[in-house]
């Protein structure tokens, strides 16, 4: 059971003493996942409470006032990961001028002492916090003694060399190198929603698809991509997806629709996720809605092929 709190100030969240770790936690790649299970480990082994900090916004989110930032999980689905690993307790500060003005000295005796009574700290190489980023792993380690925690830090997670970290995972994305994504995510980077009602448009055009609104979220990928749907039945569903504005029909609001092969059935209300396989190409701009209908055909052959999942012909059928 996990208990969720966002303010800096308040009771303190574990009396009998936590072990905690800190950062944006942004897709809970290998890295993150190698930080909760040693946190988790060491408070089962010490009988202390486990505990996570993390930040909404995140602090690059903050920073950019107002220019989107791709991001790999939303809110919602950090909070449920972090969860998920067992952490007891998950401070998810609102990281707004206040915070991002607060001392690294102020930040340890206020967050980690005051509020989680930490007894060991841990946090990832080169790892920085606390206003202008002062803060740091021999800042913890010479407080420690001051306050009764021990600061503790992590290996470098990496893979063939290089170290694990959300940037680069953004970076894979935005590459479309979705193999490379994977591998620093342990799992293929996929995006999840509740589908909604579109504009009815697409099944005239012959391309029904399930819509996922994402909100206030930037995706780190846009444009049309070959997918696999979850949350349909057991079995993943082969599906052909963009992402994106969708300029011909004059939409506004970015969203995530996926049209699912040989699929008849209602998905409205229905929790999906889509996992990302390969990308088609960019999304267009079409002078009218033929033009873009014989392109779908195209974008929907060529995921067929790469998701081996061929139209059934006649005989096949008969
Ligand atoms: C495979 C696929 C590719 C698409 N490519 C584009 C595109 O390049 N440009 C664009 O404006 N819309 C594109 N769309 C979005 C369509 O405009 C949208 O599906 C259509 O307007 C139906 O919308 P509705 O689901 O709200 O009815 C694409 C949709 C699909 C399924
Ligand atoms: N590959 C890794 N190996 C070990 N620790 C890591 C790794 N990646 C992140 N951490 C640690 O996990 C905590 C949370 O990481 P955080 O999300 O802040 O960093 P990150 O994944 O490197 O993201 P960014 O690329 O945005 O800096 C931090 O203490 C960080 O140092």
């Amino acid at each position: 059971m996990t208990f969720l709190f966002r303010d800096t100030s308040g009771a303190c969240l574990a009396p009998f003493g936590s072990v905690i770790c800190i950062g944006a936690f942004d897709g809970l790649h290998r890295g993150h996942q190698a930080m909760l299970a040693r946190v988790r480990e060491r408070a089962g082994a010490m009988q202390l409470i486990s505990a996570a900090i993390s930040f909404e916004p995140l602090p690059r989110e903050f920073f950019a006032r107002g220019v989107a930032m791709p991001r790999l999980s939303n809110a919602r689905e950090k909070i449920a990961g972090i969860a998920a690993f067992g952490m007891q307790r998950l401070l998810s500060l609102r990281f707004d001028a206040a915070l991002s003005a607060m001392s690294a000295e102020d930040f340890v005796a206020r967050v980690l002492v005051r509020r989680l009574n930490a007894r060991e700290v841990w946090v990832g190489q080169g790892f920085r916090f606390g206003h202008k980023r002062a803060g740091d792993f021999a800042l913890l380690q010479q407080l420690g003694p001051r306050y009764g925690f021990v600061a503790r830090e992590l290996e470098t997670i990496q893979h063939e060399g290089v170290r694990i970290s959300s940037s680069a995972i953004r970076e894979a994305l935005a590459a479309s190198d979705f193999e490379s994504a994977a591998r620093g995510l342990g799992r293929a980077f996929s995006m999840g929603g509740h589908v909604v009602r579109g504009q009815q448009l697409g099944r005239t055009l012959g391309y029904p698809t399930a819509n996922l609104r994402l909100g206030t979220r930037v995706a780190p990928v846009q444009g049309i991509f070959a997918v696999h749907v979850h949350g349909v039945t057991a079995e993943s569903w082969p599906a052909v997806a963009s992402l994106g504005v969708r300029p011909t029909v004059n939409g506004k609001e970015p969203l995530l629709e996926a049209h699912l092969f040989d699929f008849d059935g209602d998905l409205y209300g229905r929790r999906i996720s889509v996992e990302f396989v390969a990308k088609l190409r960019d999304e267009e701009k079409f002078d009218n809605l033929d033009a873009m209908v014989e392109q779908i055909h195209l974008d929907a052959a060529a995921a067929r092929h790469i998701l081996n999942f061929p139209v059934k012909t006649a005989e096949a059928g008969a």
